[in-house]
């Protein structure tokens, strides 16, 4: 194997601080309308993406809606990281404060533990609390916030699945920011009465460094244009080799491991046969060739699908 350099993925600073900027007005609005409501609110849900538990933490939350509320921090996703991490990534957000319930949720498998405990812990938690001006209300709200994409209308069907036969009662999606109304009331409980607010996902005004923008693009917590499916590809193939994760090799049909997100693109698109045509501009005539940005989609694809194998992508914070 030849030696990799490990080398991370840079740009120009205009294309990061671009990226690293990116806070759309429905976000303003939706984070606006969310302290509001704080007052109506009995429970707050906070819903991350288990693979990157640290970087995908919106720290504006901690000021502007935690700490004046019960509070239940769901890890989702967590089929798509290896189990024996789940005590070490539990230890890491205790550590941080980020939240002293926490709770890891597979969506995807309703019936599993994770997800049939979190109105239990949520009832246990709002039952014990004075409500004070609301302490005549019979039911009771929670809600829901996170960054984009990480699975929370997906948690939200599947609670409202316990109480109600009607599927996908709110819009789920494989892209960042499908939510965009703020605040939908679901019922998800009838003894207790509860209710569920829906939220857009929400991303820090400005995202702390380009390797956490990184991560959140590799989870699609930032739409790919933004920072474009090559570059996305890039970081994943430089996470990989630096971790020491080659099961790629083998899935793109490579002979071995490469640091050449260019060089790896074109052998994977010419083994997929994946070609465009386009003009040569010395010639004027229409070529064929490799298409790299499909072959880029695919990889991060395979990546977000968990068939690259499993990963914890922040392990480096708790160095
Ligand atoms: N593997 C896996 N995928 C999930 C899980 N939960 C949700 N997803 C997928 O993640 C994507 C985003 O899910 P949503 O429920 O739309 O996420 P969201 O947080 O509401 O997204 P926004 O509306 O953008 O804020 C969809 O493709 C879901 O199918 C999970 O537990 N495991």
């Amino acid at each position: 194997m030849s030696q990799l350099k490990y080398l991370r993925p840079s740009f120009g600073k205009a294309f990061a601080k671009n990226f690293l900027q990116w806070f759309p007005g429905h976000m303003g609005k939706g984070m606006k309308q969310m302290q509001q409501q704080l007052m109506n609110v009995d429970c707050i849900l906070e819903v991350h993406d288990a693979r990157i538990p640290l970087s995908g933490r919106n720290e504006v939350f901690r000021t502007t809606l935690l700490g004046v509320r019960p509070h239940l921090l769901v890890l989702n996703k967590c089929d798509l990281i290896p189990k024996d991490q789940h005590s070490i990534i539990l230890n890491a957000v205790k550590n941080k404060g980020y939240a002293s319930d926490v709770l890891f949720t597979d969506c995807r498998t309703p019936e599993g533990p994770g997800v049939r405990d979190v109105l239990p812990t949520i009832t246990n938690k709002i039952m014990n609390v004075h409500r004070y001006n609301r302490q005549s209300e019979k039911s009771y709200n929670l809600l829901v916030i996170g960054v984009p994409n990480v699975g929370k209308s997906s948690l939200i069907n599947v609670l409202r699945n316990y109480h109600s036969k009607r599927k996908k009662a709110t819009k789920v999606g494989p892209v960042a920011g499908v939510t965009r109304s703020v605040l939908t009331k679901i019922q998800v409980s009838y003894e207790p009465l509860i209710y569920l607010l829906d939220s857009p996902g929400i991303l820090e005004p400005q995202v702390r460094d380009v390797e956490a923008a990184f991560r959140l693009a590799l989870c699609a917590s930032m739409q790919d244009h933004l920072v474009g499916i090559i570059n996305i590809a890039d970081y994943l193939l430089y996470w990989l080799n630096k971790h020491g994760h080659y099961s790629y090799v083998e899935k793109l049909g490579l002979k071995e491991p490469s640091d050449d997100i260019l060089e790896v693109l074109t052998l994977y698109a010419l083994n997929e046969k994946l070609t465009k045509k386009m003009k040569d501009l010395s010639t004027g005539k229409m070529v064929v060739r490799p298409n790299i940005e499909s072959a880029a989609t695919n990889m991060v694809r395979m990546f977000r699908r968990g068939e690259l194998g499993l990963f914890f992508l922040d392990c480096d914070l708790l160095l």
